[in-house]
């Protein structure tokens, strides 16, 4: 049995949807999955298993940062699970971007240190699962939602105590930044996995102020967010 994720193989379904925070994952199975099952709580990580759509599904709380997402990923893999969708939040980098727009990560650069040590510093492109990208994008059609798709950065600090680096990112065409996904899209291709990742921008730079999303806009973000996924990971 993993340290991190109290389970044993066949506990959690092949496919597994990844928040950073454990209450949207308890969200995440009591509003969209019958038949739930708690998996695991060992250091409030919360993990549950169900069906949507009669289909078995997990969904999983990473905690935040490269570390702990890749303690849980790892642990994931040894308990059989084989397509992780991170559903996420972010902070928006184009000027165009709105509160609650959905983005749909291609690349993830590695401004953080965890996927650098997996790869032993060398030069690497952490990139999505061609086919859940190509899913999810199909998928958004199809239930009508308007999805942004490029390229994130996933940073080891929210509190980014240089004021000039969201207006870099921004104009080398990243979309948006958060805190988790070139760990988890380093680990599928290390481990064979599928690896994608969907996230709601939660906060926008406006004229210099840092602004965040309300609570209700948020709920209905991750609504919209989580039934995408949830098609996409059982499609
Ligand atoms: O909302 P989650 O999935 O936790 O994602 C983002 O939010 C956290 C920071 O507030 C980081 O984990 C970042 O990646
Ligand atoms: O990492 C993150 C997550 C949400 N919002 C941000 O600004 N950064």
């Amino acid at each position: 049995m993993p340290i991190h994720v109290r389970a044993t193989p066949g506990d959690y379904a092949g496919a597994c949807l990844l928040p950073g925070d454990p209450l949207r994952a308890r969200y995440i199975a009591e509003t969209f999955f019958d038949d739930v099952v708690q998996r695991n709580g060992e250091r409030g990580m919360l993990g549950y298993s169900g069906t949507f759509n009669g289909k078995p599904v997990s969904v999983q709380s990473s905690g935040m940062g490269c570390p702990s997402a890749a303690i849980v990923i790892e642990e994931l893999v040894q308990l059989g699970v084989e397509k992780i969708m991170r559903v996420g939040t972010c902070g928006g980098l184009q000027p165009d971007m709105t509160m609650g727009d959905l983005v749909i990560a291609l690349s993830a650069t590695a401004a953080d240190a965890t996927s650098t040590h997996y790869v032993l510093g060398e030069p690497h492109a952490p990139t999505a699962d061609f086919g859940l990208v190509h899913e999810a994008v199909h998928q958004a059609k199809h239930l009508g939602k308007p999805v942004r798709v490029g390229p994130i950065v996933s940073s080891d600090i929210f509190y980014q105590p240089d004021p000039d680096q969201a207006r870099r990112w921004s104009e080398r065409g990243i979309l948006a930044v958060e805190m988790e996904a070139a760990v988890l899209f380093t680990l599928g291709a290390l481990r064979g996995i599928q690896a994608g990742c969907m996230l709601i921008v939660s906060d926008v730079i406006v004229e210099g102020e840092f602004l965040r999303i309300s609570d209700e806009d948020m709920r209905k973000a991750v609504d919209e967010m989580t039934e995408l996924a949830l098609h996409v990971v059982t499609a």
